[in-house]
């Protein structure tokens, strides 16, 4: 492209944000939720946005990118992609993101892509007048659906005032947090956060929810807390009530065993969170959906990538998340938007907070619904005094990567970590 639009400086500023006390197969979330807000700045006066992960040696990394793209063509992003991954080398540091996989060295050049991939699409969308959807192909959309995300949770965390969502630990409590979350966002689907009771439980919340949605696509999600004989068992149980079982058992190939006997199709966001995973999960039939995450699979354009080998697989696609903010919302709704081939409500954790760093009015929820923006480029805004005081949040809070098990050990000093646990 002649003349193109050049990149002059990146500002990467974490930020925290309150996050309840949500419980998972490995601990519970901590008080606050951690996030990096990336804005790409170019020679043509055009800002970008991108949002992504905030550990320490996340930060680090994202830092050694800049040094590389710094005076790269914001439409260059086959050469950027490759500058990162050599730029890192063999640093791959491990995953203080959550439950997304295993980390390799090509994993982590697309998590550090990611937010700069996406940012430079809001550049390319501004400079050009189209929504980042239409640089992606076209919307096929104009609202994306996502899911309600259920949490067995406590009231509030220890010695802290309760969080207004009350506490959620057994059939009753969920439902009551699935009424609430669905009357409020109007969602059409609901995913429940499993591995955290003993899996009867877990299927008598399902049940329980199936009886107060009925016709309501369920999920399911232990984190691979359950071996395979569980899983079987669990599957069993809940024919006919789950859309599907997301990560039961750890690892492809008691997947695959599990999927073998499972009358539900199996989906997952950590037995295939990178490129070089697809081709064995093919083979063995492990999973049947892959839930896409551009923030690890390498940005917008990579997931479409993705996108299409599902389709060629005959893979089902759905979208996972983290706790997240505005800027990853849009960047989600876009891609969903622009990708035929996503017909799962996506998950979303944006219930579960109480403060962000866009302007508000750009993303709403309708009917369980976002409306895919329509200006140009992602379509968000940041707040600047918002950002400011998450930037301060984030220097006081002292937290600097996510450690659900080490802050539950610090609550229970029982607690252990175990995949499988039951
Ligand atoms: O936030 C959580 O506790 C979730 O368990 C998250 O870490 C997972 O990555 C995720 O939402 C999932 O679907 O596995
Ligand atoms: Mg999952």
């Amino acid at each position: 492209m002649s003349g193109g639009i050049r990149i002059t400086g990146v500002d990467i500023t974490p930020v925290a944000f309150h996050d309840p006390a949500l419980l998972n197969a490995v601990g519970v979330h901590e008080p606050y939720a951690l996030r990096a807000i990336v804005e790409v700045h170019t020679d043509q006066g055009i800002t970008g946005l991108g949002e992504t992960y905030a550990d320490d040696g996340h930060l680090r990394r994202l830092r050694a990118a800049v040094e590389v793209i710094t005076g790269m063509d914001v439409h260059t992003l086959g050469g950027m992609h490759r500058r990162i991954s050599e730029a890192l080398g063999g640093d791959t540091g491990s995953d203080g993101h959550g439950l997304t996989g295993m980390i390799t060295s090509s994993s982590t050049a697309d998590r550090v892509f990611a937010p700069f991939e996406v940012a430079c699409l809001d550049i390319q969308g501004k400079a050009a007048g189209l929504p980042v959807s239409d640089l992606l192909g076209g919307a096929v959309r104009d609202r994306v659906p996502f899911s309600a995300y259920l949490f067995y949770k406590w009231a509030g965390h220890p010695g802290a005032e309760p969080d207004g969502w009350g506490e959620a630990l057994d059939p009753d409590g969920i439902v009551a947090q699935a009424r609430r979350m669905t009357a409020e966002y109007g969602f059409g689907a609901i995913k429940l956060k499993g591995g955290v009771m003993p899996p009867e439980e877990e299927v008598e919340a399902v049940r329980a929810l199936h009886k107060a949605f009925p016709g309501v696509p369920l999920r399911l999600d232990p984190n691979a807390a359950w071996t395979v004989e569980t899983s079987v068992r669990v599957a069993g149980e809940l024919d006919g009530v789950l859309e599907y079982l997301e990560d039961p058992t750890p690892g492809q190939q008691a997947m695959a065993e599990v999927a073998r006997r499972a009358p539900m199709p199996l989906a997952t966001n950590m037995c295939v969170v990178a490129f070089d995973e697809l081709s064995s999960a093919v083979a063995r039939d492990s999973v049947q959906v892959v839930l896409s995450d551009h923030h690890y699979w390498g940005g917008l354009q990579r997931s479409l990538l993705l996108a299409g080998i599902c389709r060629t697989f005959d893979l089902g696609l759905s979208m996972h998340s983290n706790s997240h903010l505005g800027i990853s919302l849009a960047a989600m709704t876009h891609l969903a938007a622009a990708t035929p081939n996503l017909t799962y409500a996506c998950d979303t954790h944006w219930p579960w907070k109480s403060e962000e760093v866009v302007v508000p009015g750009a993303l709403e929820f309708a009917d369980g619904a976002v409306r895919v923006p329509t200006t140009p480029g992602l379509g968000v805004e940041l707040d600047r005094d918002a950002l400011a005081r998450l930037h301060e949040q984030y220097v006081r809070c002292g937290l600097r990567e996510r450690d659900d098990t080490g802050y539950m050990q610090r609550i229970d000093p029982s607690y252990e970590r175990k995949s499988p646990r039951w």
